[in-house]
């Protein structure tokens, strides 16, 4: 194919004396457009070169015609390729269907989640790709409207918005209905996860677990109504992160939340106090309260009045908090507490993450990620996780490491912080009454061997125990 760019105000008379030279050298026309200035760009066969010099001289000698020349794409492809690069950003998948129910376009997470070239997707009916949607019910219904469904693409579930394009959806070739898919943990009414990728969310925001997902909601709350707030949660659950999360629900960039972490030396905290009062941020955020002295903290909780929204984080609870600042002290600074559960209280969030980091990983290397199989799945949904997400991202890094881009048995997992941590526990183990501990240790044992041994009759015969006398103890420690 040959396009041709001709210079000229666009009008009846001349379109009609470019159709007579076209004739004249027997090329057949693919299509035609005009530019905003009225500049024609028409697509033709491909012709001979003597000939293409010729015809262009033939067009160029039309008065009305300022200029002809070849181009190498006419402005409909160029829009469609910077469609292209903008569809190509979107991490979650994108698919422009028309009336008939045909891919016209996609972007390359669709080709990641359904194992294909993005060009053997093209022109290719969606049923073929995604299940659960029909376009012609979807016309049928007032000519097709804006609407969420529950799918499956490439064989994972997802919720697609389908949205038409243009009011009367008549045009048969053209695209009629944008579908974008978002996973379910990645769904909160009202509040878009998936557009949540920032320096803070390199993998989205992942929220499967309905308690979490209510403090998403507070978070949000938060943001619109600012008052102070206390994070607080064992290691790792994202305390943080959360407080990064109200900073974007507050509309401000990373650089507009300041960070304050001990330990600091009064003098350096002085000093940081006096940039709060004059640069007065939008936010502030006061990471792990308890590595400030109780006397620093009551300093830094009396300069708040400076900022609009103030969050503080702590693995201490509140009843080890007030202990430290008294209770007087404790309600006047925080006007919101929210506890971050830990991992292990939020089983199905762990799957989500690792499935979404993996995801993102394989992406990143331009391949296909797999989806994690049901023995890894209850394998992660069973470990302890004492450091929380920032563990579970530690394991998966070390697994990939030593897996590469093929996809997990449970014996890939480098759950190997367990020795650690359970030394760690055994020496805690020393303080308590022999009862107590005797207790204890019963349960460390089998949360120790549980997620490598995950029913009860591999676990018991790990241990040499009866099937039922291991199911019982399980029973009794909540082990599920
Ligand atoms: N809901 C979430 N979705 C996706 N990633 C998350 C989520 N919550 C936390 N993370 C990621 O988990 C990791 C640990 O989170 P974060 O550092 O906020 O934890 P923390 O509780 O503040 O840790 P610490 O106890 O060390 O202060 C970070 O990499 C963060 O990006």
């Amino acid at each position: 194919m040959t396009c041709l760019e001709i210079v000229c105000p666009c009008g009846i008379d001349v379109v009609s004396s470019v159709f007579d030279v076209l004739n004249q050298y027997q090329v057949s026309l693919e299509a035609i457009e005009s530019n905003q200035a009225g500049y024609l760009y028409v697509t033709i066969s491909k012709v001979e070169f003597s000939d293409l010099k010729q015809m262009l001289g033939a067009l160029r000698c039309n008065e009305q015609i300022y200029d002809a020349r070849t181009v190498d794409v006419v402005p409909s492809e160029l829009g469609r390729r910077e469609l292209q690069l903008l569809l190509n950003q979107i991490s979650y998948p994108v698919i422009l269907i028309d009336r008939n129910g045909l891919i016209l376009q996609t972007n390359q997470a669709v080709s990641y989640v359904c194992r294909c070239l993005m060009g053997d997707l093209i022109g290719q009916p969606l049923g073929n790709w995604v299940k659960g949607f029909s376009i012609t019910r979807w016309l049928g219904r007032d000519n097709g409207r804006p609407e969420i469904i529950e799918v499956y693409l490439g064989g994972r579930a997802y919720r697609a918005y389908v949205e038409p394009l243009v009011d009367n959806l008549s045009l048969s070739h053209l695209p009629s209905a944008l579908m974008s898919f978002r996973s379910d943990s990645q769904f909160i009414p009202d509040l878009d996860l998936a557009s949540i990728r920032d320096s803070f969310a390199p993998f989205g925001l992942i929220a499967h677990d309905p308690e979490y997902i209510r403090i998403i909601e507070q978070i949000k709350e938060i943001a619109s109504l600012p008052r102070s707030v206390l994070i607080y949660g064992e290691v790792g659950t994202g305390k943080r992160f959360c407080a990064q999360l109200l900073n974007h629900f507050r509309g401000n960039s990373a650089g507009d939340m300041t960070v304050i972490s001990g330990p600091i030396h009064d003098e350096a905290l002085d000093e940081q106090l006096l940039d709060l009062a004059a640069s007065r941020p939008e936010m502030v955020l006061v990471y792990q309260i308890e590595s400030f002295t109780s006397e620093q903290i009551l300093r830094i909780i009396a300069q708040m009045h400076f900022v609009a929204q103030a969050v503080y984080t702590s693995l201490l609870s509140p009843e080890e908090l007030i202990a430290r600042y008294g209770e007087v002290s404790f309600y006047s600074a925080f006007g919101q507490i929210i506890r971050l559960p830990p991992l292990r209280e939020r089983p199905e969030d762990s799957v989500q993450l690792a499935q979404a980091w993996l995801n993102e990983y394989f992406i990143s290397k331009g391949a296909q990620s797999p989806i994690l199989n049901r023995s890894v799945q209850q394998f992660l949904k069973k470990c302890q996780w004492p450091g929380n997400i920032s563990q579970l991202l530690q394991v998966l890094r070390d697994t990939i490491a030593h897996t590469g881009l093929r996809a997990w048995s449970t014996k890939d997992i480098r759950y190997a912080n367990q020795h650690a941590n359970a030394d760690t526990a055994i020496c805690g183990l020393l303080d308590k009454d022999y009862h107590q501990a005797m207790a204890d240790f019963e349960k460390l044992l089998l949360s120790y061997y549980y997620p490598q041994f995950p029913s009860t009759r591999a676990l018991a015969k790990k241990l040499g125990l009866s099937h039922t006398a291991v199911a019982k103890k399980l029973k009794e420690h909540k082990i599920t």
